[in-house]
Formats: C-alpha cells, structure tokens, sequence
C-alpha cells in the first residue's frame, strides 16, 4: 500500500482506483471514508473488491476493481495518521466536495494531522493530490493546510513548506451515487452480492500537474495527463460541464425534471445550456474547434439515457459551487459590456430553488442566501459585492425568476 485516500464515495472508486488498477503497477491504496463505518465494513467484508459498472448508451461492462487494499472508518483517526506517516506512504488523494475545504474544514484537519504525524515519524516527503471539484484545487488544499499548521505550529508548517508537494487536478467521470437498484442488477448481472458497486459512464479524463516527490503509479498507462498548467482544462470541465450541470440542476428542476437525461431531453433545458455553452466558452483558453467537439461530446454524455444522475445531488452545496462555475463568467462578460444571459439564468434558477422551486435544498451554507431569496440585489450582495450594484444585471436576473 502506497496511496492513502480520503473521501471513499463513489467517484474515487470510478476514478482514482481505476486509474490506479489500469495502471497496472501493483500500487494499493488504502481508504478512508469521511466518517461512517457502515461502506468501510461493507468493502472490508469484500476485501476491497467492488464492482465497477462502465454504463454506455446501450450496454454495461462490469469489471470489479482490486486497487483498493484497505477501507477504514474516517473516524479513526490512529490508523489514519498511522498511514500518513509510513515510510512507504507516496501518495494522499482527497475526494471530499467543495465544502470540506472551508478553512480550518475536514480537508484541513485530517492532513494537519496526518502530517504532523509523519513529521515526527521522519518517513520524508509526499505528494498531496485534491480531486475535488474547485479550481486550482492543489493551491486550495496548500493554502487551508498551510493557514491551520502555521497557527498550531510554525516548525510544522516548515516542514510541509519543505516536504510536502500540492499537486492540482482536473477530475472528470460522470457518477452518480448508487442505488439499491445497482446492487441488485450488479448481483444477477455479476454473479455476487457486492454490497457497494459504482456505476459510471465509459468517458473518464484526469489531468496533473505537480511534482511527485517518492514516484507514482503510471496512470499514463490508463489515460492521465501530466501537464505543466491544468487552468485551461480545469475551466473547459468547471464551467462547460459542471456550470451546464448547475443549470440543469436548478431551472431542469424546477420544470420537474429529475435527471440530468431527462432535462437535456427537453428543447427548453438544450436550449439554455446552448445559451450559457456560448457565454462560457468565451472565457475558456482553448481552441474554439477544441471547444465545439467537447460541447458536442458533453450533449451525448448528459444524454446517456442509462445513467440516472439526479438533479438533487448535482443540486446539493449550491453555495459552494455557484462562485466556482458560475460567477466567472458574469464578471468576465458584464466587464466586456455583455449581459449574459445563460449565467443569469442560471443564477435566477438557483435564486428560485433557495425559495423552495425544484430540488430540495441540501447546503449547509444556504441559510445567510435563503435569507435574502426575496431580493436577487440581496444575494449577489452576499454573493458577488462587486455585481450587486450593477442594477442591469440585477434587473436581468429578476426578470428569470419563476417566483
Ligand atoms: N461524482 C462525480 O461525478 C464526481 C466527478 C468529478 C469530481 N467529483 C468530486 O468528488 C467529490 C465526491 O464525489 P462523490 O460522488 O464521491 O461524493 P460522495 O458523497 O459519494 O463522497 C464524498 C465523501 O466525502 C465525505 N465528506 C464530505 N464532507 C465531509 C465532511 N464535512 N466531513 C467528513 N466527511 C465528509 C463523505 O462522507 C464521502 O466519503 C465531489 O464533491 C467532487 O468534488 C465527483
Ligand atoms: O460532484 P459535485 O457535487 O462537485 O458536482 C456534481 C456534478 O456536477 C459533478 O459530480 C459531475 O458529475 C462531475 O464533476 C463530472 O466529472
């Protein structure tokens, strides 16, 4: 074993533990949920084996994944710091959401924590790899590790300074949360009762950039990308895909939509994702041909019709996740004179599910914006200060209200 990861949810297992089995160069990793024990018992029992379901438009690949060594509760916190320092530990992957990087959050105190321990074990450095959903998610995770060590201990923040390479990643795999449907289909289909399958879509992309100071798998082997700057690609995958999942997400809903399938199926929802597709691709740094083709590929994905990826779980943590894909955009285009549209929209619908439109509202940040729902003036103010006295914009984004 050579990986620690935490966050053990789905999508580390469509990805990173893909990546690390499809690299095919015998590195284990052991996991660790956020804080049950009930999936860490459930993989435990199947000796970190699970099934993973590759669901294309027509047909499934069922291929079970053996990159997973160990499953741990995320409350124990020994066997945590315990792997973290061990000399023969490499590699820490985090896939925590958006919200866990709050500073002094999660993020920040299970690697404080981890690392003062390996400090002090003198096992030497490693690389830190944040596979969350924020831009320039390396610097994020040095920045909220850095501010809490140096407050608890200055020589410890030292020694991550030294020690303790931050590598930034643009993730992209399409997975949704399993079902009990899953884990009965996987069981005829697979011939065993795996009691924690994934299932995702065949299309995965990972690009790094970073420094690993101990080595790594070679996930080239399986696909990844070591480039010298994420940015271009981490901004085509935030606000292409995730921004377009946020509007579907809100105004999809709110039209009783419940996947994103069925949303894309309805010319209105193609139509508002053409329309913020056109305003997001203006402040994205690639190629427009670049651009057209991933628009083109993002459509059929959504459609997908096999994949049920619900509106309500994209639609969860909408505070922390309209700044990252949507705010960009707004600021990018009122600055150049525009009104956009597309990104107004898709703040208005948001605006209408904090009013209680759509899906339900699952944010622990929502109560200050849930607060001030009556007026868009008052949120973009809590929002975006900057916007708020932009009476256009304002006037723009009232107009889009349902409510
Ligand atoms: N699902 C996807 O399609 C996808 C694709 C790309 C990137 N991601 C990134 O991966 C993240 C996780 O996605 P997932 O589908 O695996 O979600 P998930 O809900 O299945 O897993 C998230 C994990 O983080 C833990 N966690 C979150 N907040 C916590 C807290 N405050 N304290 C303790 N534990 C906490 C949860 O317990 C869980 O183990 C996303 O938020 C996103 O940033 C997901
Ligand atoms: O996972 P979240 O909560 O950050 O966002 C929900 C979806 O937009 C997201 O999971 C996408 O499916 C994913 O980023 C695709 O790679």
């Amino acid at each position: 074993m050579r990986i620690v990861h935490l966050g053990l949810g789905g999508f580390f297992r469509a990805h990173q533990a893909w990546y690390t089995g499809a690299a095919s160069d015998d590195w284990g990793i052991a996991a660790f949920t956020g804080r049950s024990a009930g999936l860490a018992e459930a993989l435990t029992a199947q000796d970190g084996r699970y099934t993973l379901v590759v669901r294309g438009p027509s047909a499934d690949e069922l291929q079970v994944q053996e990159a997973l060594v160990a499953a741990h509760p995320g409350s124990d916190a020994s066997t945590w710091r315990d792997l973290v320092a061990a000399p023969g530990t490499a590699i820490v992957t985090l896939t925590m959401t958006e919200a866990a990087y709050a500073p002094s959050g999660v993020v920040a105190d299970r690697l404080v924590n981890g690392l003062a321990a390996r400090r002090l074990a003198g096992s030497g450095p490693l690389a830190v790899v944040s596979c969350d959903n924020l831009p320039g998610n390396g610097e994020v995770t040095a920045r909220v590790v850095r501010d809490l060590a140096s407050r608890l201990d200055p020589a410890l923040d030292d020694w991550i300074a030294g020690h303790v390479s931050f590598v930034t990643t643009m993730v992209d795999r399409i997975t949704p949360r399993t079902t009990g449907d899953d884990i009965r289909q996987v069981e005829s289909a697979g011939g065993w009762a795996d009691a924690a399958p994934v299932v995702t879509e065949p299309f995965t992309e990972w690009v790094l950039s970073g420094e690993f100071p101990v080595g790594r798998p070679a996930w080239e082997n399986a696909g990844a990308r070591f480039v010298d700057d994420v940015v271009p690609h981490e901004t085509r995958k935030l606000l292409l895909l995730n921004g377009g999942h946020s509007l579907l997400a809100y105004a999809g809903s709110a039209l009783g939509h419940e996947s994103v399938a069925d949303a894309v199926a309805d010319t209105r929802c193609r139509t508002w994702l053409d329309e913020w597709w056109d305003e997001a691709c203006r402040h994205v740094p690639l190629p427009a041909g670049e651009l057209t083709a991933y628009r083109a590929a993002l459509l059929d994905r959504f459609a997908n019709p096999r994949i049920r990826h619900t509106l309500a779980q994209i639609a969860a943590d909408g505070s922390q996740k309209i700044p990252i894909r949507v705010l960009p955009v707004l600021r990018g285009e009122r600055a150049a004179g525009r009104m956009p549209v597309g990104a107004a929209r898709i703040l208005a619908a948001w605006i209408d599910h904090l009013r209680g439109i759509g899906a339900p509202v699952a944010d622990a940040g929502a109560q200050p914006f849930a607060d001030r729902a009556g007026s868009a003036r008052d949120v973009l103010t809590l929002l975006a200060p900057d916007l708020a006295g932009d009476d256009d914009l304002v006037k723009t984004v009232e107009s889009l209200l349902r409510a």
